[in-house]
């Protein structure tokens, strides 16, 4: 038998549906996703936190679920709207079926709703607060629950996500990405990572790349971190507005002013541009999907992305000092930066995928470059200083 269930957005328009995952009442901002493949690494993406994630691609949960695909430890999106619910699981990794992972992870699901209609209304009116409700609910009370909801804007989630101390993260890909990779063993760099809602495939390929990494709560002050002694300091993703973040905006202009490699990625990429001077904005319905085009402005190269953001840099806001090195080729929002004369960088998209492309994987790459050359400088100042 199955439970009905409904959606309400704020502005009263109601979806039925029925229930398919755990029973009960959430609400959040409605955002949609457009990735044909990762339904796990997507709910499990702690960025999702306080958001209603509606995948466009029809037919979801096919190849269950598996302890690999895990992006933190367990599911963040406050709910889910899913077009069809697959009856049968089907892959040698699955370990659990798509139903019975939503309901042990206590997450409200709904299927049976036209997804494509929600997401041109979205496109049309911007980002909403909804509520899913299963059960027989009443769609006038589901729409006052969605109307509480306030909205992303000003609540910091790096906060209410981050890990409680600091702790250290060993382990690779597994599958590898071939032989430059295992060629680095020799040169190991230590990077101290803000857990500001991390995924795990940004740990997993700076391990690939042979960096010992440290991993550190949001709030960590920027004194604390330089005592460890990293080679660079990585700024994660992670949900909510940039720019309550105040105490990790204070800790990255330190580590601006020390001049060590920094590398940020969404909300980290945020929080470097406020770190500098600039400004973040909501924008209209985000973008969420994995294959989005971004133009590298230095090379004129088009790169196809993994994307999930609802907030973006200002770029009339940027300094002089910084460079805007990459270009949404959606919406000609600013997918990256860097600033000028120092090795700190930032991107907006998901260049560790998981889902989506790996066109951007090198950037990882580049961080090892300011890395090594940084460490280079510092053993040259001191052969300078001892002659
Ligand atoms: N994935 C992320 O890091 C998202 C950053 C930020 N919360 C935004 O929505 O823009």
């Amino acid at each position: 038998m199955t439970t009905p269930a409904i959606l309400a957005l704020q502005d009263g328009t109601v979806f039925h549906g029925i229930s398919v995952g755990s029973e009960g009442k959430t609400i959040g901002e409605v955002v949609f996703n457009t990735a044909m493949t990762g339904y796990q690494e997507i709910l499990t993406d702690p960025s999702y936190c306080r958001q209603l994630v509606t995948l466009t691609y029809p037919h979801i949960g096919n190849v269950g679920t598996n302890s690999e695909d895990m992006e933190s430890r367990r599911v963040h999106a406050s709910g889910l709207v899913i077009r069809d619910s697959s009856m049968v699981t089907s892959s040698w990794r699955s370990e659990r079926s798509f139903s019975e992972f939503l309901r042990q992870a206590k997450t409200v699901a709904i299927a049976e709703i036209d997804t494509r209609k929600l997401t041109r209304l979205l496109r049309e009116t911007g980002a909403q607060s909804g509520c899913i409700m299963t059960g027989d609910a009443d769609p006038a009370v589901a729409v006052q629950h969605a109307r509480k909801f306030p909205g992303i804007s000003g609540m910091d989630l790096a906060k209410f996500v981050t890990c409680e101390q600091k702790y250290q993260w060993s382990h690779g890909t597994e599958f590898g990405r071939g032989p430059r990779v295992m060629t680095r063993r020799i040169a190991p760099y230590h990077v101290v990572a803000y857990d500001f809602g991390i995924k795990r495939n940004i740990l997993r390929l700076l391990s690939d790349l042979d960096c010992r990494m440290t991993v550190v709560p949001a709030t960590t002050s920027a004194d604390e971190v330089l005592a460890m002694a990293p080679d660079g300091v990585f700024l994660s993703n992670g949900p909510g507005d940039p720019e309550p973040c105040d105490y990790a905006i204070k800790a990255i202009q330190k580590f601006l002013e020390v001049e060590i490699p920094l590398f940020g990625i969404c909300l980290g990429h945020q929080l470097l541009a406020l770190a500098a001077g600039g400004r973040t904005e909501k924008m209209k319905f985000g973008h969420h999907g994995a294959n989005h085009p971004v133009q590298d402005l230095a090379s004129g190269r088009v790169l196809i992305s993994s994307q999930n953001h609802g907030f973006a840099v200002d770029e009339a806001s940027l300094p002089g000092n910084v460079e805007v090195t990459h270009r949404s080729l959606f919406d000609g929002s600013v997918q990256g930066i860097a600033l000028s004369g120092q090795p700190a960088f930032g991107f907006q998209g998901h260049p560790e995928a998981s889902p989506g492309p790996h066109d951007l994987l090198f950037l990882f790459e580049r961080f090892i470059a300011d890395m090594d050359e940084a460490k280079r400088g510092a053993v040259h100042s001191t052969l300078a200083a001892r002659q």
